[in-house]
């Protein structure tokens, strides 16, 4: 039931039923999977099928205790692994929640904010400039109101829409002149409307589907594909060689299958995703305690592989404390009259209201009484300039206020000293063009305000009208720079990453910013000049430019796109409608709180309060997650990897299998315990200061250099229990198990670190946890559990051996690690060196 007050709209109840009934107002609404699907689909893995179907079957042939370890261990695993990337997931719903955009809605009489996922079809909303349209509606009002509806038609120029233009009776009619659709965005004017339809029953709903283009992979979820790649390859042909020569050595089958299963879990770096998630998602939480709300944790990791953050001015670089400094006339003559034109442009423009508008109404003592506003055509981004046309007895004209260069093209006279018009000749016009400049020059923001009179009968304002106008003045605003903003724009500098200002304003005030933050200026493009280049001259020029002026939106998405073209990993920070396209083509948008709606939707990170200070903070955030992710593979590729070689590579010399499958499965699942608290680890310096770039070569070499040791170390352990110890079956498990655990927990120290790992403190989480692996490792072999796992007590002879073993496992580690890092960076300096 809907009601059809249009003055209290849907009561809260019915509003409840209509949820109910229509579902959340969203497209491809994420299916809420229960917590228990999310659970069992941790098993889905081809892995995990195979070693469960494969011990059921050991389990039909008598084997059930050792059937019931592994299926025990396998839980284990799963469960770690599901409750961290749940909780993971949970914190990150929780941080895009805080940000989500919401619609103004009327329910029961009242105004109020809600998140659009909970409109219903019968809701009232009101729009106001900025906004997003959050469903399907008819309008029920509408004041100069201008739609972009380019998601939906490709259309890039804004459409009028009347709310008493005759329906249409095609409901998907997307010229309609009084519908407005979900994803169109208010460019100007305000309306009030009904909601007709939600989520996936919208226009943009049904063709979702063929608009949805997964944005394309960033560079670290390549490289995280190609690593899992490599490691497939290696697995597969290993798991192939164990099955081989267990086959041919006439091994039981069974169990030679279950062991070789066994060793491809062990080489799977199963915990990479979590691993990935988990610090991804830290990383979100600490940029939260920054006032930085991430919006898809990924977002992170691409802060740190930024290595060009382009920035508008206003707000950003400079304080958006506007103020109205000089208002003059022609002759640069301080003027009232050029104020009450501003003063009546602003007060009854209804477009999204900028900071020179506030900082022009806040001039209360301009009188507008008498004047009556009939129309306007609105603020947009191309044409740089606001008219309205007002009446006041008999009298109508048309006000207008924008970018002065362009305003003074559409000048043909203008009034002089006595307010008397005269024709603007060339000198006038020079003469005008050298106050301007010299306003800039001196930092002001400057809008030039104009006007003529238009036919007592002249019914609407259009674009056409503002022709032949009459030139009155200046308006000077004084925008001071960000001082805190020089400092932190160097730091990112020094950090490699580089700043690039893209604005709407001119040169000589973006100049003079600059020059007070200490921003040495490298090149300067305009928007026209860009406009004649074509794309191939653009992308020779983006890379020195650091200054872009006069760019409308389209511009800067071009420059983006050139940017992203030649490889950058660009970030954008903005915050009007005019950032929103660059926010999406940006590989981070950074938006703040205060933006407007279509920027806050598109950016991918938003900041709570607008200090650059936090980005640098993001940027070493970003940085130190991939410090931490990297970590994890390179120990997946090398002391991991050695170990499961070495393992494989024994079944050719000895009679037996070296560790039975639910110990090799043991001995993963530890070693995965122990590396549950890398996320938190600390990162040292040298590895936050570049962008961090993932580099597949570095991991296949460090792979080749590292893995071997541990395998070289474990075929020393395997020489000297057979033949030191004259170990049967199980002491030669129990053994090799021990020293397999701890060299390969252990060696964590030497690889989280470039340095010598004394100088370099490990997080005292991931300390904690390494050791008591190690020696919960040791512990086993005379628990309780002991003999269930095929273990027996060591000889305490092989624990001295084991420290001295291990001492020089990790020396030698470290040393062979200086020696690639050397190499490495002489490689890096002097490209011709392999
Ligand atoms: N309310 C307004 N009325 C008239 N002209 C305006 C108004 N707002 C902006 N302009 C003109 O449009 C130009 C571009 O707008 P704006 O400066 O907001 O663009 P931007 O790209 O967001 O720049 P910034 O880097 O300063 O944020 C301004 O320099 C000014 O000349
Ligand atoms: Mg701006």
């Amino acid at each position: 039931m809907i009601t059809d007050q249009l003055d209290t709209g849907l009561s809260n109840a019915e509003a409840a039923t209509l949820l109910k009934q229509h579902g959340a107002n969203e497209i491809k609404p994420v299916r809420q999977r229960s917590i228990l699907v999310q659970f069992l689909t941790h098993f889905y893995n081809p892995l995990v099928l195979i070693l469960l179907v494969a011990v059921s079957i050991s389990a039909l042939n008598g084997d059930g205790v050792s059937a019931l370890i592994i299926g025990a261990i396998i839980l284990m695993s799963v469960t770690l692994d599901f409750i961290q990337e749940y909780r993971a997931g949970q914190a990150a719903a929780k941080l895009a929640a805080q940000v989500a955009v919401t619609a103004t809605v009327l329910r029961d009489g009242k105004l109020s904010e809600i998140p659009v996922a909970q409109l219903v079809p019968g809701d009232i909303i009101s729009l106001s400039a900025g906004d997003l349209i959050p469903a399907d509606g008819q309008l029920l009002e509408a004041k100069d109101l201008f739609i972009n509806q380019s998601q939906l038609t490709g259309e890039a120029y804004p459409v009028e829409k009347h709310a008493d233009a005759p329906a249409s009776t095609d409901p998907w009619d997307l010229e309609a002149k009084a519908a407005v659709f979900m994803g169109s965005t208010v460019i100007s004017g305000t309306a009030r409307a009904r909601i007709t339809r939600t989520g996936q029953s919208t226009a943009l709903g049904q063709i979702a589907d063929s608009l949805e283009k997964k944005p394309p992979p960033t560079s670290f979820e390549l490289g995280i594909r190609q690593f899992g790649m490599l490691i497939m390859r290696f697995t597969f042909l290993l798991v192939l060689f164990t099955l081989l020569v267990n086959i041919v050595l006439h091994r039981p089958l069974l169990e030679s299958f279950l062991f070789a299963v066994a060793l491809a879990v062990g080489l799977t770096p199963e915990l990479l995703p979590m691993v990935v998630s988990v610090t991804l998602t830290r990383g979100a939480l600490r940029m939260a305690a920054l006032n930085v709300i991430v919006k898809r944790p990924s977002a992170i990791q691409d802060m740190g592989a930024m290595d060009i953050l382009c920035t508008d001015k206003t707000g950003t670089l400079t304080e958006a404390k506007i103020h109205l400094e000089h208002h003059v006339n022609a002759l640069g003559q301080g003027s009232q009259r050029v104020l009450e034109l501003a003063y009546l442009n602003s007060y009854f423009e209804s477009g999204l209201k900028s900071p020179l508008d506030d900082a022009i109404l806040l001039h209360h003592d301009v009188a507008v009484t008498g004047w009556k506003k009939i129309d306007e055509v609105p603020f947009d981004f191309e044409r740089r300039r606001v008219s309205v046309l007002v009446e006041r007895e008999e009298t109508r004209i048309l006000a207008v206020k924008g970018a002065p260069e362009d305003i003074l093209n559409l000048c043909t006279q203008y009034e002089d000293e006595i307010g008397a018009i005269v024709s603007l000749d060339e000198t006038a016009r020079q003469s005008i063009t050298q106050l301007l400049d010299q306003f800039g020059n001196d930092g002001f923001r400057v809008l030039a305000i104009a006007w003529r009179e238009v036919a007592a009968d002249h019914p609407y304002a259009v674009v056409n009208d503002e022709s032949e106008l009459v030139f009155v003045g200046l308006a000077a605003f004084l925008d001071p720079p960000k001082i805190s903003a020089g400092p932190v724009l160097a730091a990112l500098q020094a950090s490699g990453v580089q700043v690039k200002i893209l604005t709407g304003d001119n040169e000589r005030v973006t100049r003079y910013i600059c020059n007070q933050l200490n921003l040495p200026v490298t090149g300067v493009l305009t928007g026209n000049e860009i406009a004649a280049m074509q794309d191939d001259a653009l992308l020779a020029r983006v890379e020195e430019v650091n200054l872009f002026c006069r760019v409308n939106p389209a511009q800067k998405n071009r420059v983006l796109l050139a940017l992203k073209a030649r490889k950058h990993v660009v970030g954008y920070l903005g915050d009007g409608i005019n950032d929103a396209p660059s926010l999406h083509t940006a590989d981070i948008g950074i938006s703040v709180d205060g933006a407007v709606d279509v920027a806050k939707q598109a950016a991918s990170m938003i900041m709570l309060e607008h200090d650059l200070k936090v980005l640098h903070a993001g940027v070493m955030e970003g940085r130190r997650t991939f410090g931490n992710v990297m970590k994890y593979i390179m120990m997946a590729t090398s002391s991991n990897f050695g170990n499961m070689f070495s393992m494989a590579a024994s079944t050719l010399f000895l009679p037996f299998l070296p560790l039975l499958p639910l110990q090799i499965l043991l001995n993963n699942l530890l070693y995965d315990l122990s590396e549950i608290t890398l996320p938190m680890d600390n990162v040292d310096e040298e590895d936050l200061a570049q962008p961090s770039q993932w580099d597949m070569n570095f991991i296949r070499n460090f792979m080749m250099t590292i893995g071997p040791i541990s395998s070289i170390f474990d075929f020393i352990t395997f020489y000297l229990l057979i033949s030191v110890f004259e170990a049967d079956e199980t002491l030669f498990r129990t053994g090799w198990f021990v020293e397999s655990i701890a060299t390969q927990v252990l060696v964590i120290f030497i690889i989280r670190t470039r340095r010598n790992p004394l100088h370099s403190h490990p997080n005292r989480w991931l300390t904690a946890t390494s050791l008591s692996i190690v020696a919960i490792a040791m512990l086993l072999p005379i628990s309780p559990m002991a003999h269930y796992l095929g273990f027996t007590a060591l000889p305490l002879m092989f624990f001295g051996l084991l420290a001295v073993l291990i001492i020089t496992y990790l020396l030698t580690v470290e040393y062979f690690k200086q020696w690639f890092y050397k190499r490495l960076n002489k490689s890096r300096n002097n490209p011709a060196v392999p």
